[in-house]
This record gives C-alpha cells, structure tokens and sequence, in this order.
C-alpha cells in the first residue's frame, strides 16, 4: 500500500479555525492539484473529525477525470475511508451518498446502533483496535480489499497518527499566506505529538502557487 498525505495549511501551520470551521486556505489552482491527486488514488481517507467539520464528497470534481478513470476500467470516484472508532458518522453525511463505496473504520467500543445504522447506508465497516482504530490492522484489511493507493486529506488527529504507526510514505502540503493563529486550532499533526524519535522527511518537490506553496516530501524509512 502506498499512502499519501495531502493538505492544505496556513503559514503558521493551521488547517482550520479554533472553531474548526472548513477554511478556504489554498485556491483553484490547488483544488485542480487535489482533484487529480484524487483520480490517482483507490481510496480518499478522513478522520470523522474532518467529516463532522467539513462533510466533505470526497469525491473526484472534474468530469474528464472522472472519465479517465471509468476508461481505465475504474470505478467513478475512488472509495472513501473515515477512521472513527465510535461511529459517530451522521447517517446523512455526504461521504455515505452513492457516488462512491465508503469505508468505515470503526474500533470494539463503536455502538451497535451506531454501527447498524451506517450499515443501512450501504458503508462497509472494518473493525479493529478496542477503544480506538488500530490503523494499521484496519489498512491491512483495506489492502485486502485492493485498496493500493491511499490518499489521506486530514484531519490533523488521523495525520498524527498515520506517521505515529509508520504509515505515510508521501507528505505534500499547500502552505498559502494567511495567519490563523489560536492553540485550539487544529495543525497538521495534532495527536499527542512526538518527543523523540521523530519521522523525518526528505523534499521532493518545491512549486510556487499564487503566494502559497506546494511542499512534497518522502517520508524516510
Ligand atoms: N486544510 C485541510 O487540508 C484540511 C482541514 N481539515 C480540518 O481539520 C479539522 C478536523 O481535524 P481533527 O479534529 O483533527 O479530526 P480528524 O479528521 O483527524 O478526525 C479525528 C477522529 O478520527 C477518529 N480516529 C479513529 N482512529 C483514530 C486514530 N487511530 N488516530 C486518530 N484519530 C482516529 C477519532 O474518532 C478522532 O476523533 C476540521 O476543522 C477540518 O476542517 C481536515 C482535512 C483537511
Ligand atoms: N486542498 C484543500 N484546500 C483547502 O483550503 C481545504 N480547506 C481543504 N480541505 C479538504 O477538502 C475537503 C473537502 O472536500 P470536497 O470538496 O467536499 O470533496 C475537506 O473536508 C478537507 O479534507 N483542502
């Protein structure tokens, strides 16, 4: 499995506000660069803190990718994965329509109920972790599933722990020219941070866009 992570974040590092309302940081320019990272991948993941925030589509906008992809013998739009141990997923959030399969990662301690219901929304659930998802046990499963390529847009609690379990191989990021501000206001990798041994990246690639920037780093093994 190859996992890339992508987002968009302000100079001083915010992905959204205190308020954790969804903030146009990065512009058309950056949507085009998303939205064909997007066609590239099997499956785009959010943590449920994201779906909660933005209730985002998740899905690939423009039609001559959406083409390519049915071409090359694709589905539509690639599948949708939400971490969220408690399946706390609304059952009319958009990531659970039919534009495409959705996956639910969801830990022992998610609520039957809960469960049922995003089952009846046609979700596939994969369990793992007793409290919290056991992400590395839940992408396991999804590689199983033929899940290759995986695209993780955020939040900063899901990002925090992809690199804690070893599992991002790519980082690209939009830096764009605002200040946010605010201890509250969630960064790119929030979780309990680390004190040692940090994951190390090394630049790939540098692009100027508008007054921002698109940063690509391989994470070192
Ligand atoms: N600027 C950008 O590119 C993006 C910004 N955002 C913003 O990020 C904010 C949401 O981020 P967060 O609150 O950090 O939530 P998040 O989207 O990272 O979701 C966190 C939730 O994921 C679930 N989860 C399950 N297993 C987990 C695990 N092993 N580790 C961590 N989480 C796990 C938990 O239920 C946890 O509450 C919103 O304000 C949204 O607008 C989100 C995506 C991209
Ligand atoms: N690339 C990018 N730039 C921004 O400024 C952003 N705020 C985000 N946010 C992400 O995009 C998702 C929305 O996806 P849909 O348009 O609904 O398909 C949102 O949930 C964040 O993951 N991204």
């Amino acid at each position: 499995m190859h996992v890339v992570v992508n987002a968009a974040m302000s100079a001083d590092g915010k992905l959204s506000t205190r308020e954790r309302t969804q903030l146009a940081i990065s512009g058309e320019p950056d949507f085009e660069r998303v939205d064909r990272l997007r066609a590239e991948s099997d499956a785009v993941a959010v943590g449920v803190g994201t779906v909660l925030a933005d209730d985002p589509s998740l899905t690939v906008k423009s039609s001559s990718l959406r083409a390519n992809r049915v071409d090359a013998g694709r589905a539509v739009n690639p599948a949708r994965i939400v971490a969220d141990s408690r399946a706390r997923t609304p059952a009319d959030a958009i990531v659970l329509d039919d534009a495409a399969e959705t996956y639910v990662l969801v830990s022992e301690a998610a609520p039957v109920e809960r469960r049922s219901a995003l089952a009846e929304r046609g979700a596939t659930l994969v369990t793992a972790g007793e409290e919290r998802v056991d992400l590395l046990r839940a992408f396991a499963t999804l590689q199983d599933e033929g899940l290759e390529a995986v695209m993780v847009e955020g939040g900063g609690e899901l990002i925090f722990s992809l690199f804690d379990t070893g599992l991002v191989d790519e980082l690209s990021v939009f830096v764009g020219p605002q200040i946010v501000g605010g201890r509250e206001a969630p960064t790119l990798a929030d979780g309990e941070g680390f004190v040692e041994a940090f994951p190390t990246l090394s630049l790939s690639d540098v692009e100027q866009v508008g007054d921002g920037v698109v940063l690509t780093w391989t994470v070192d093994r």
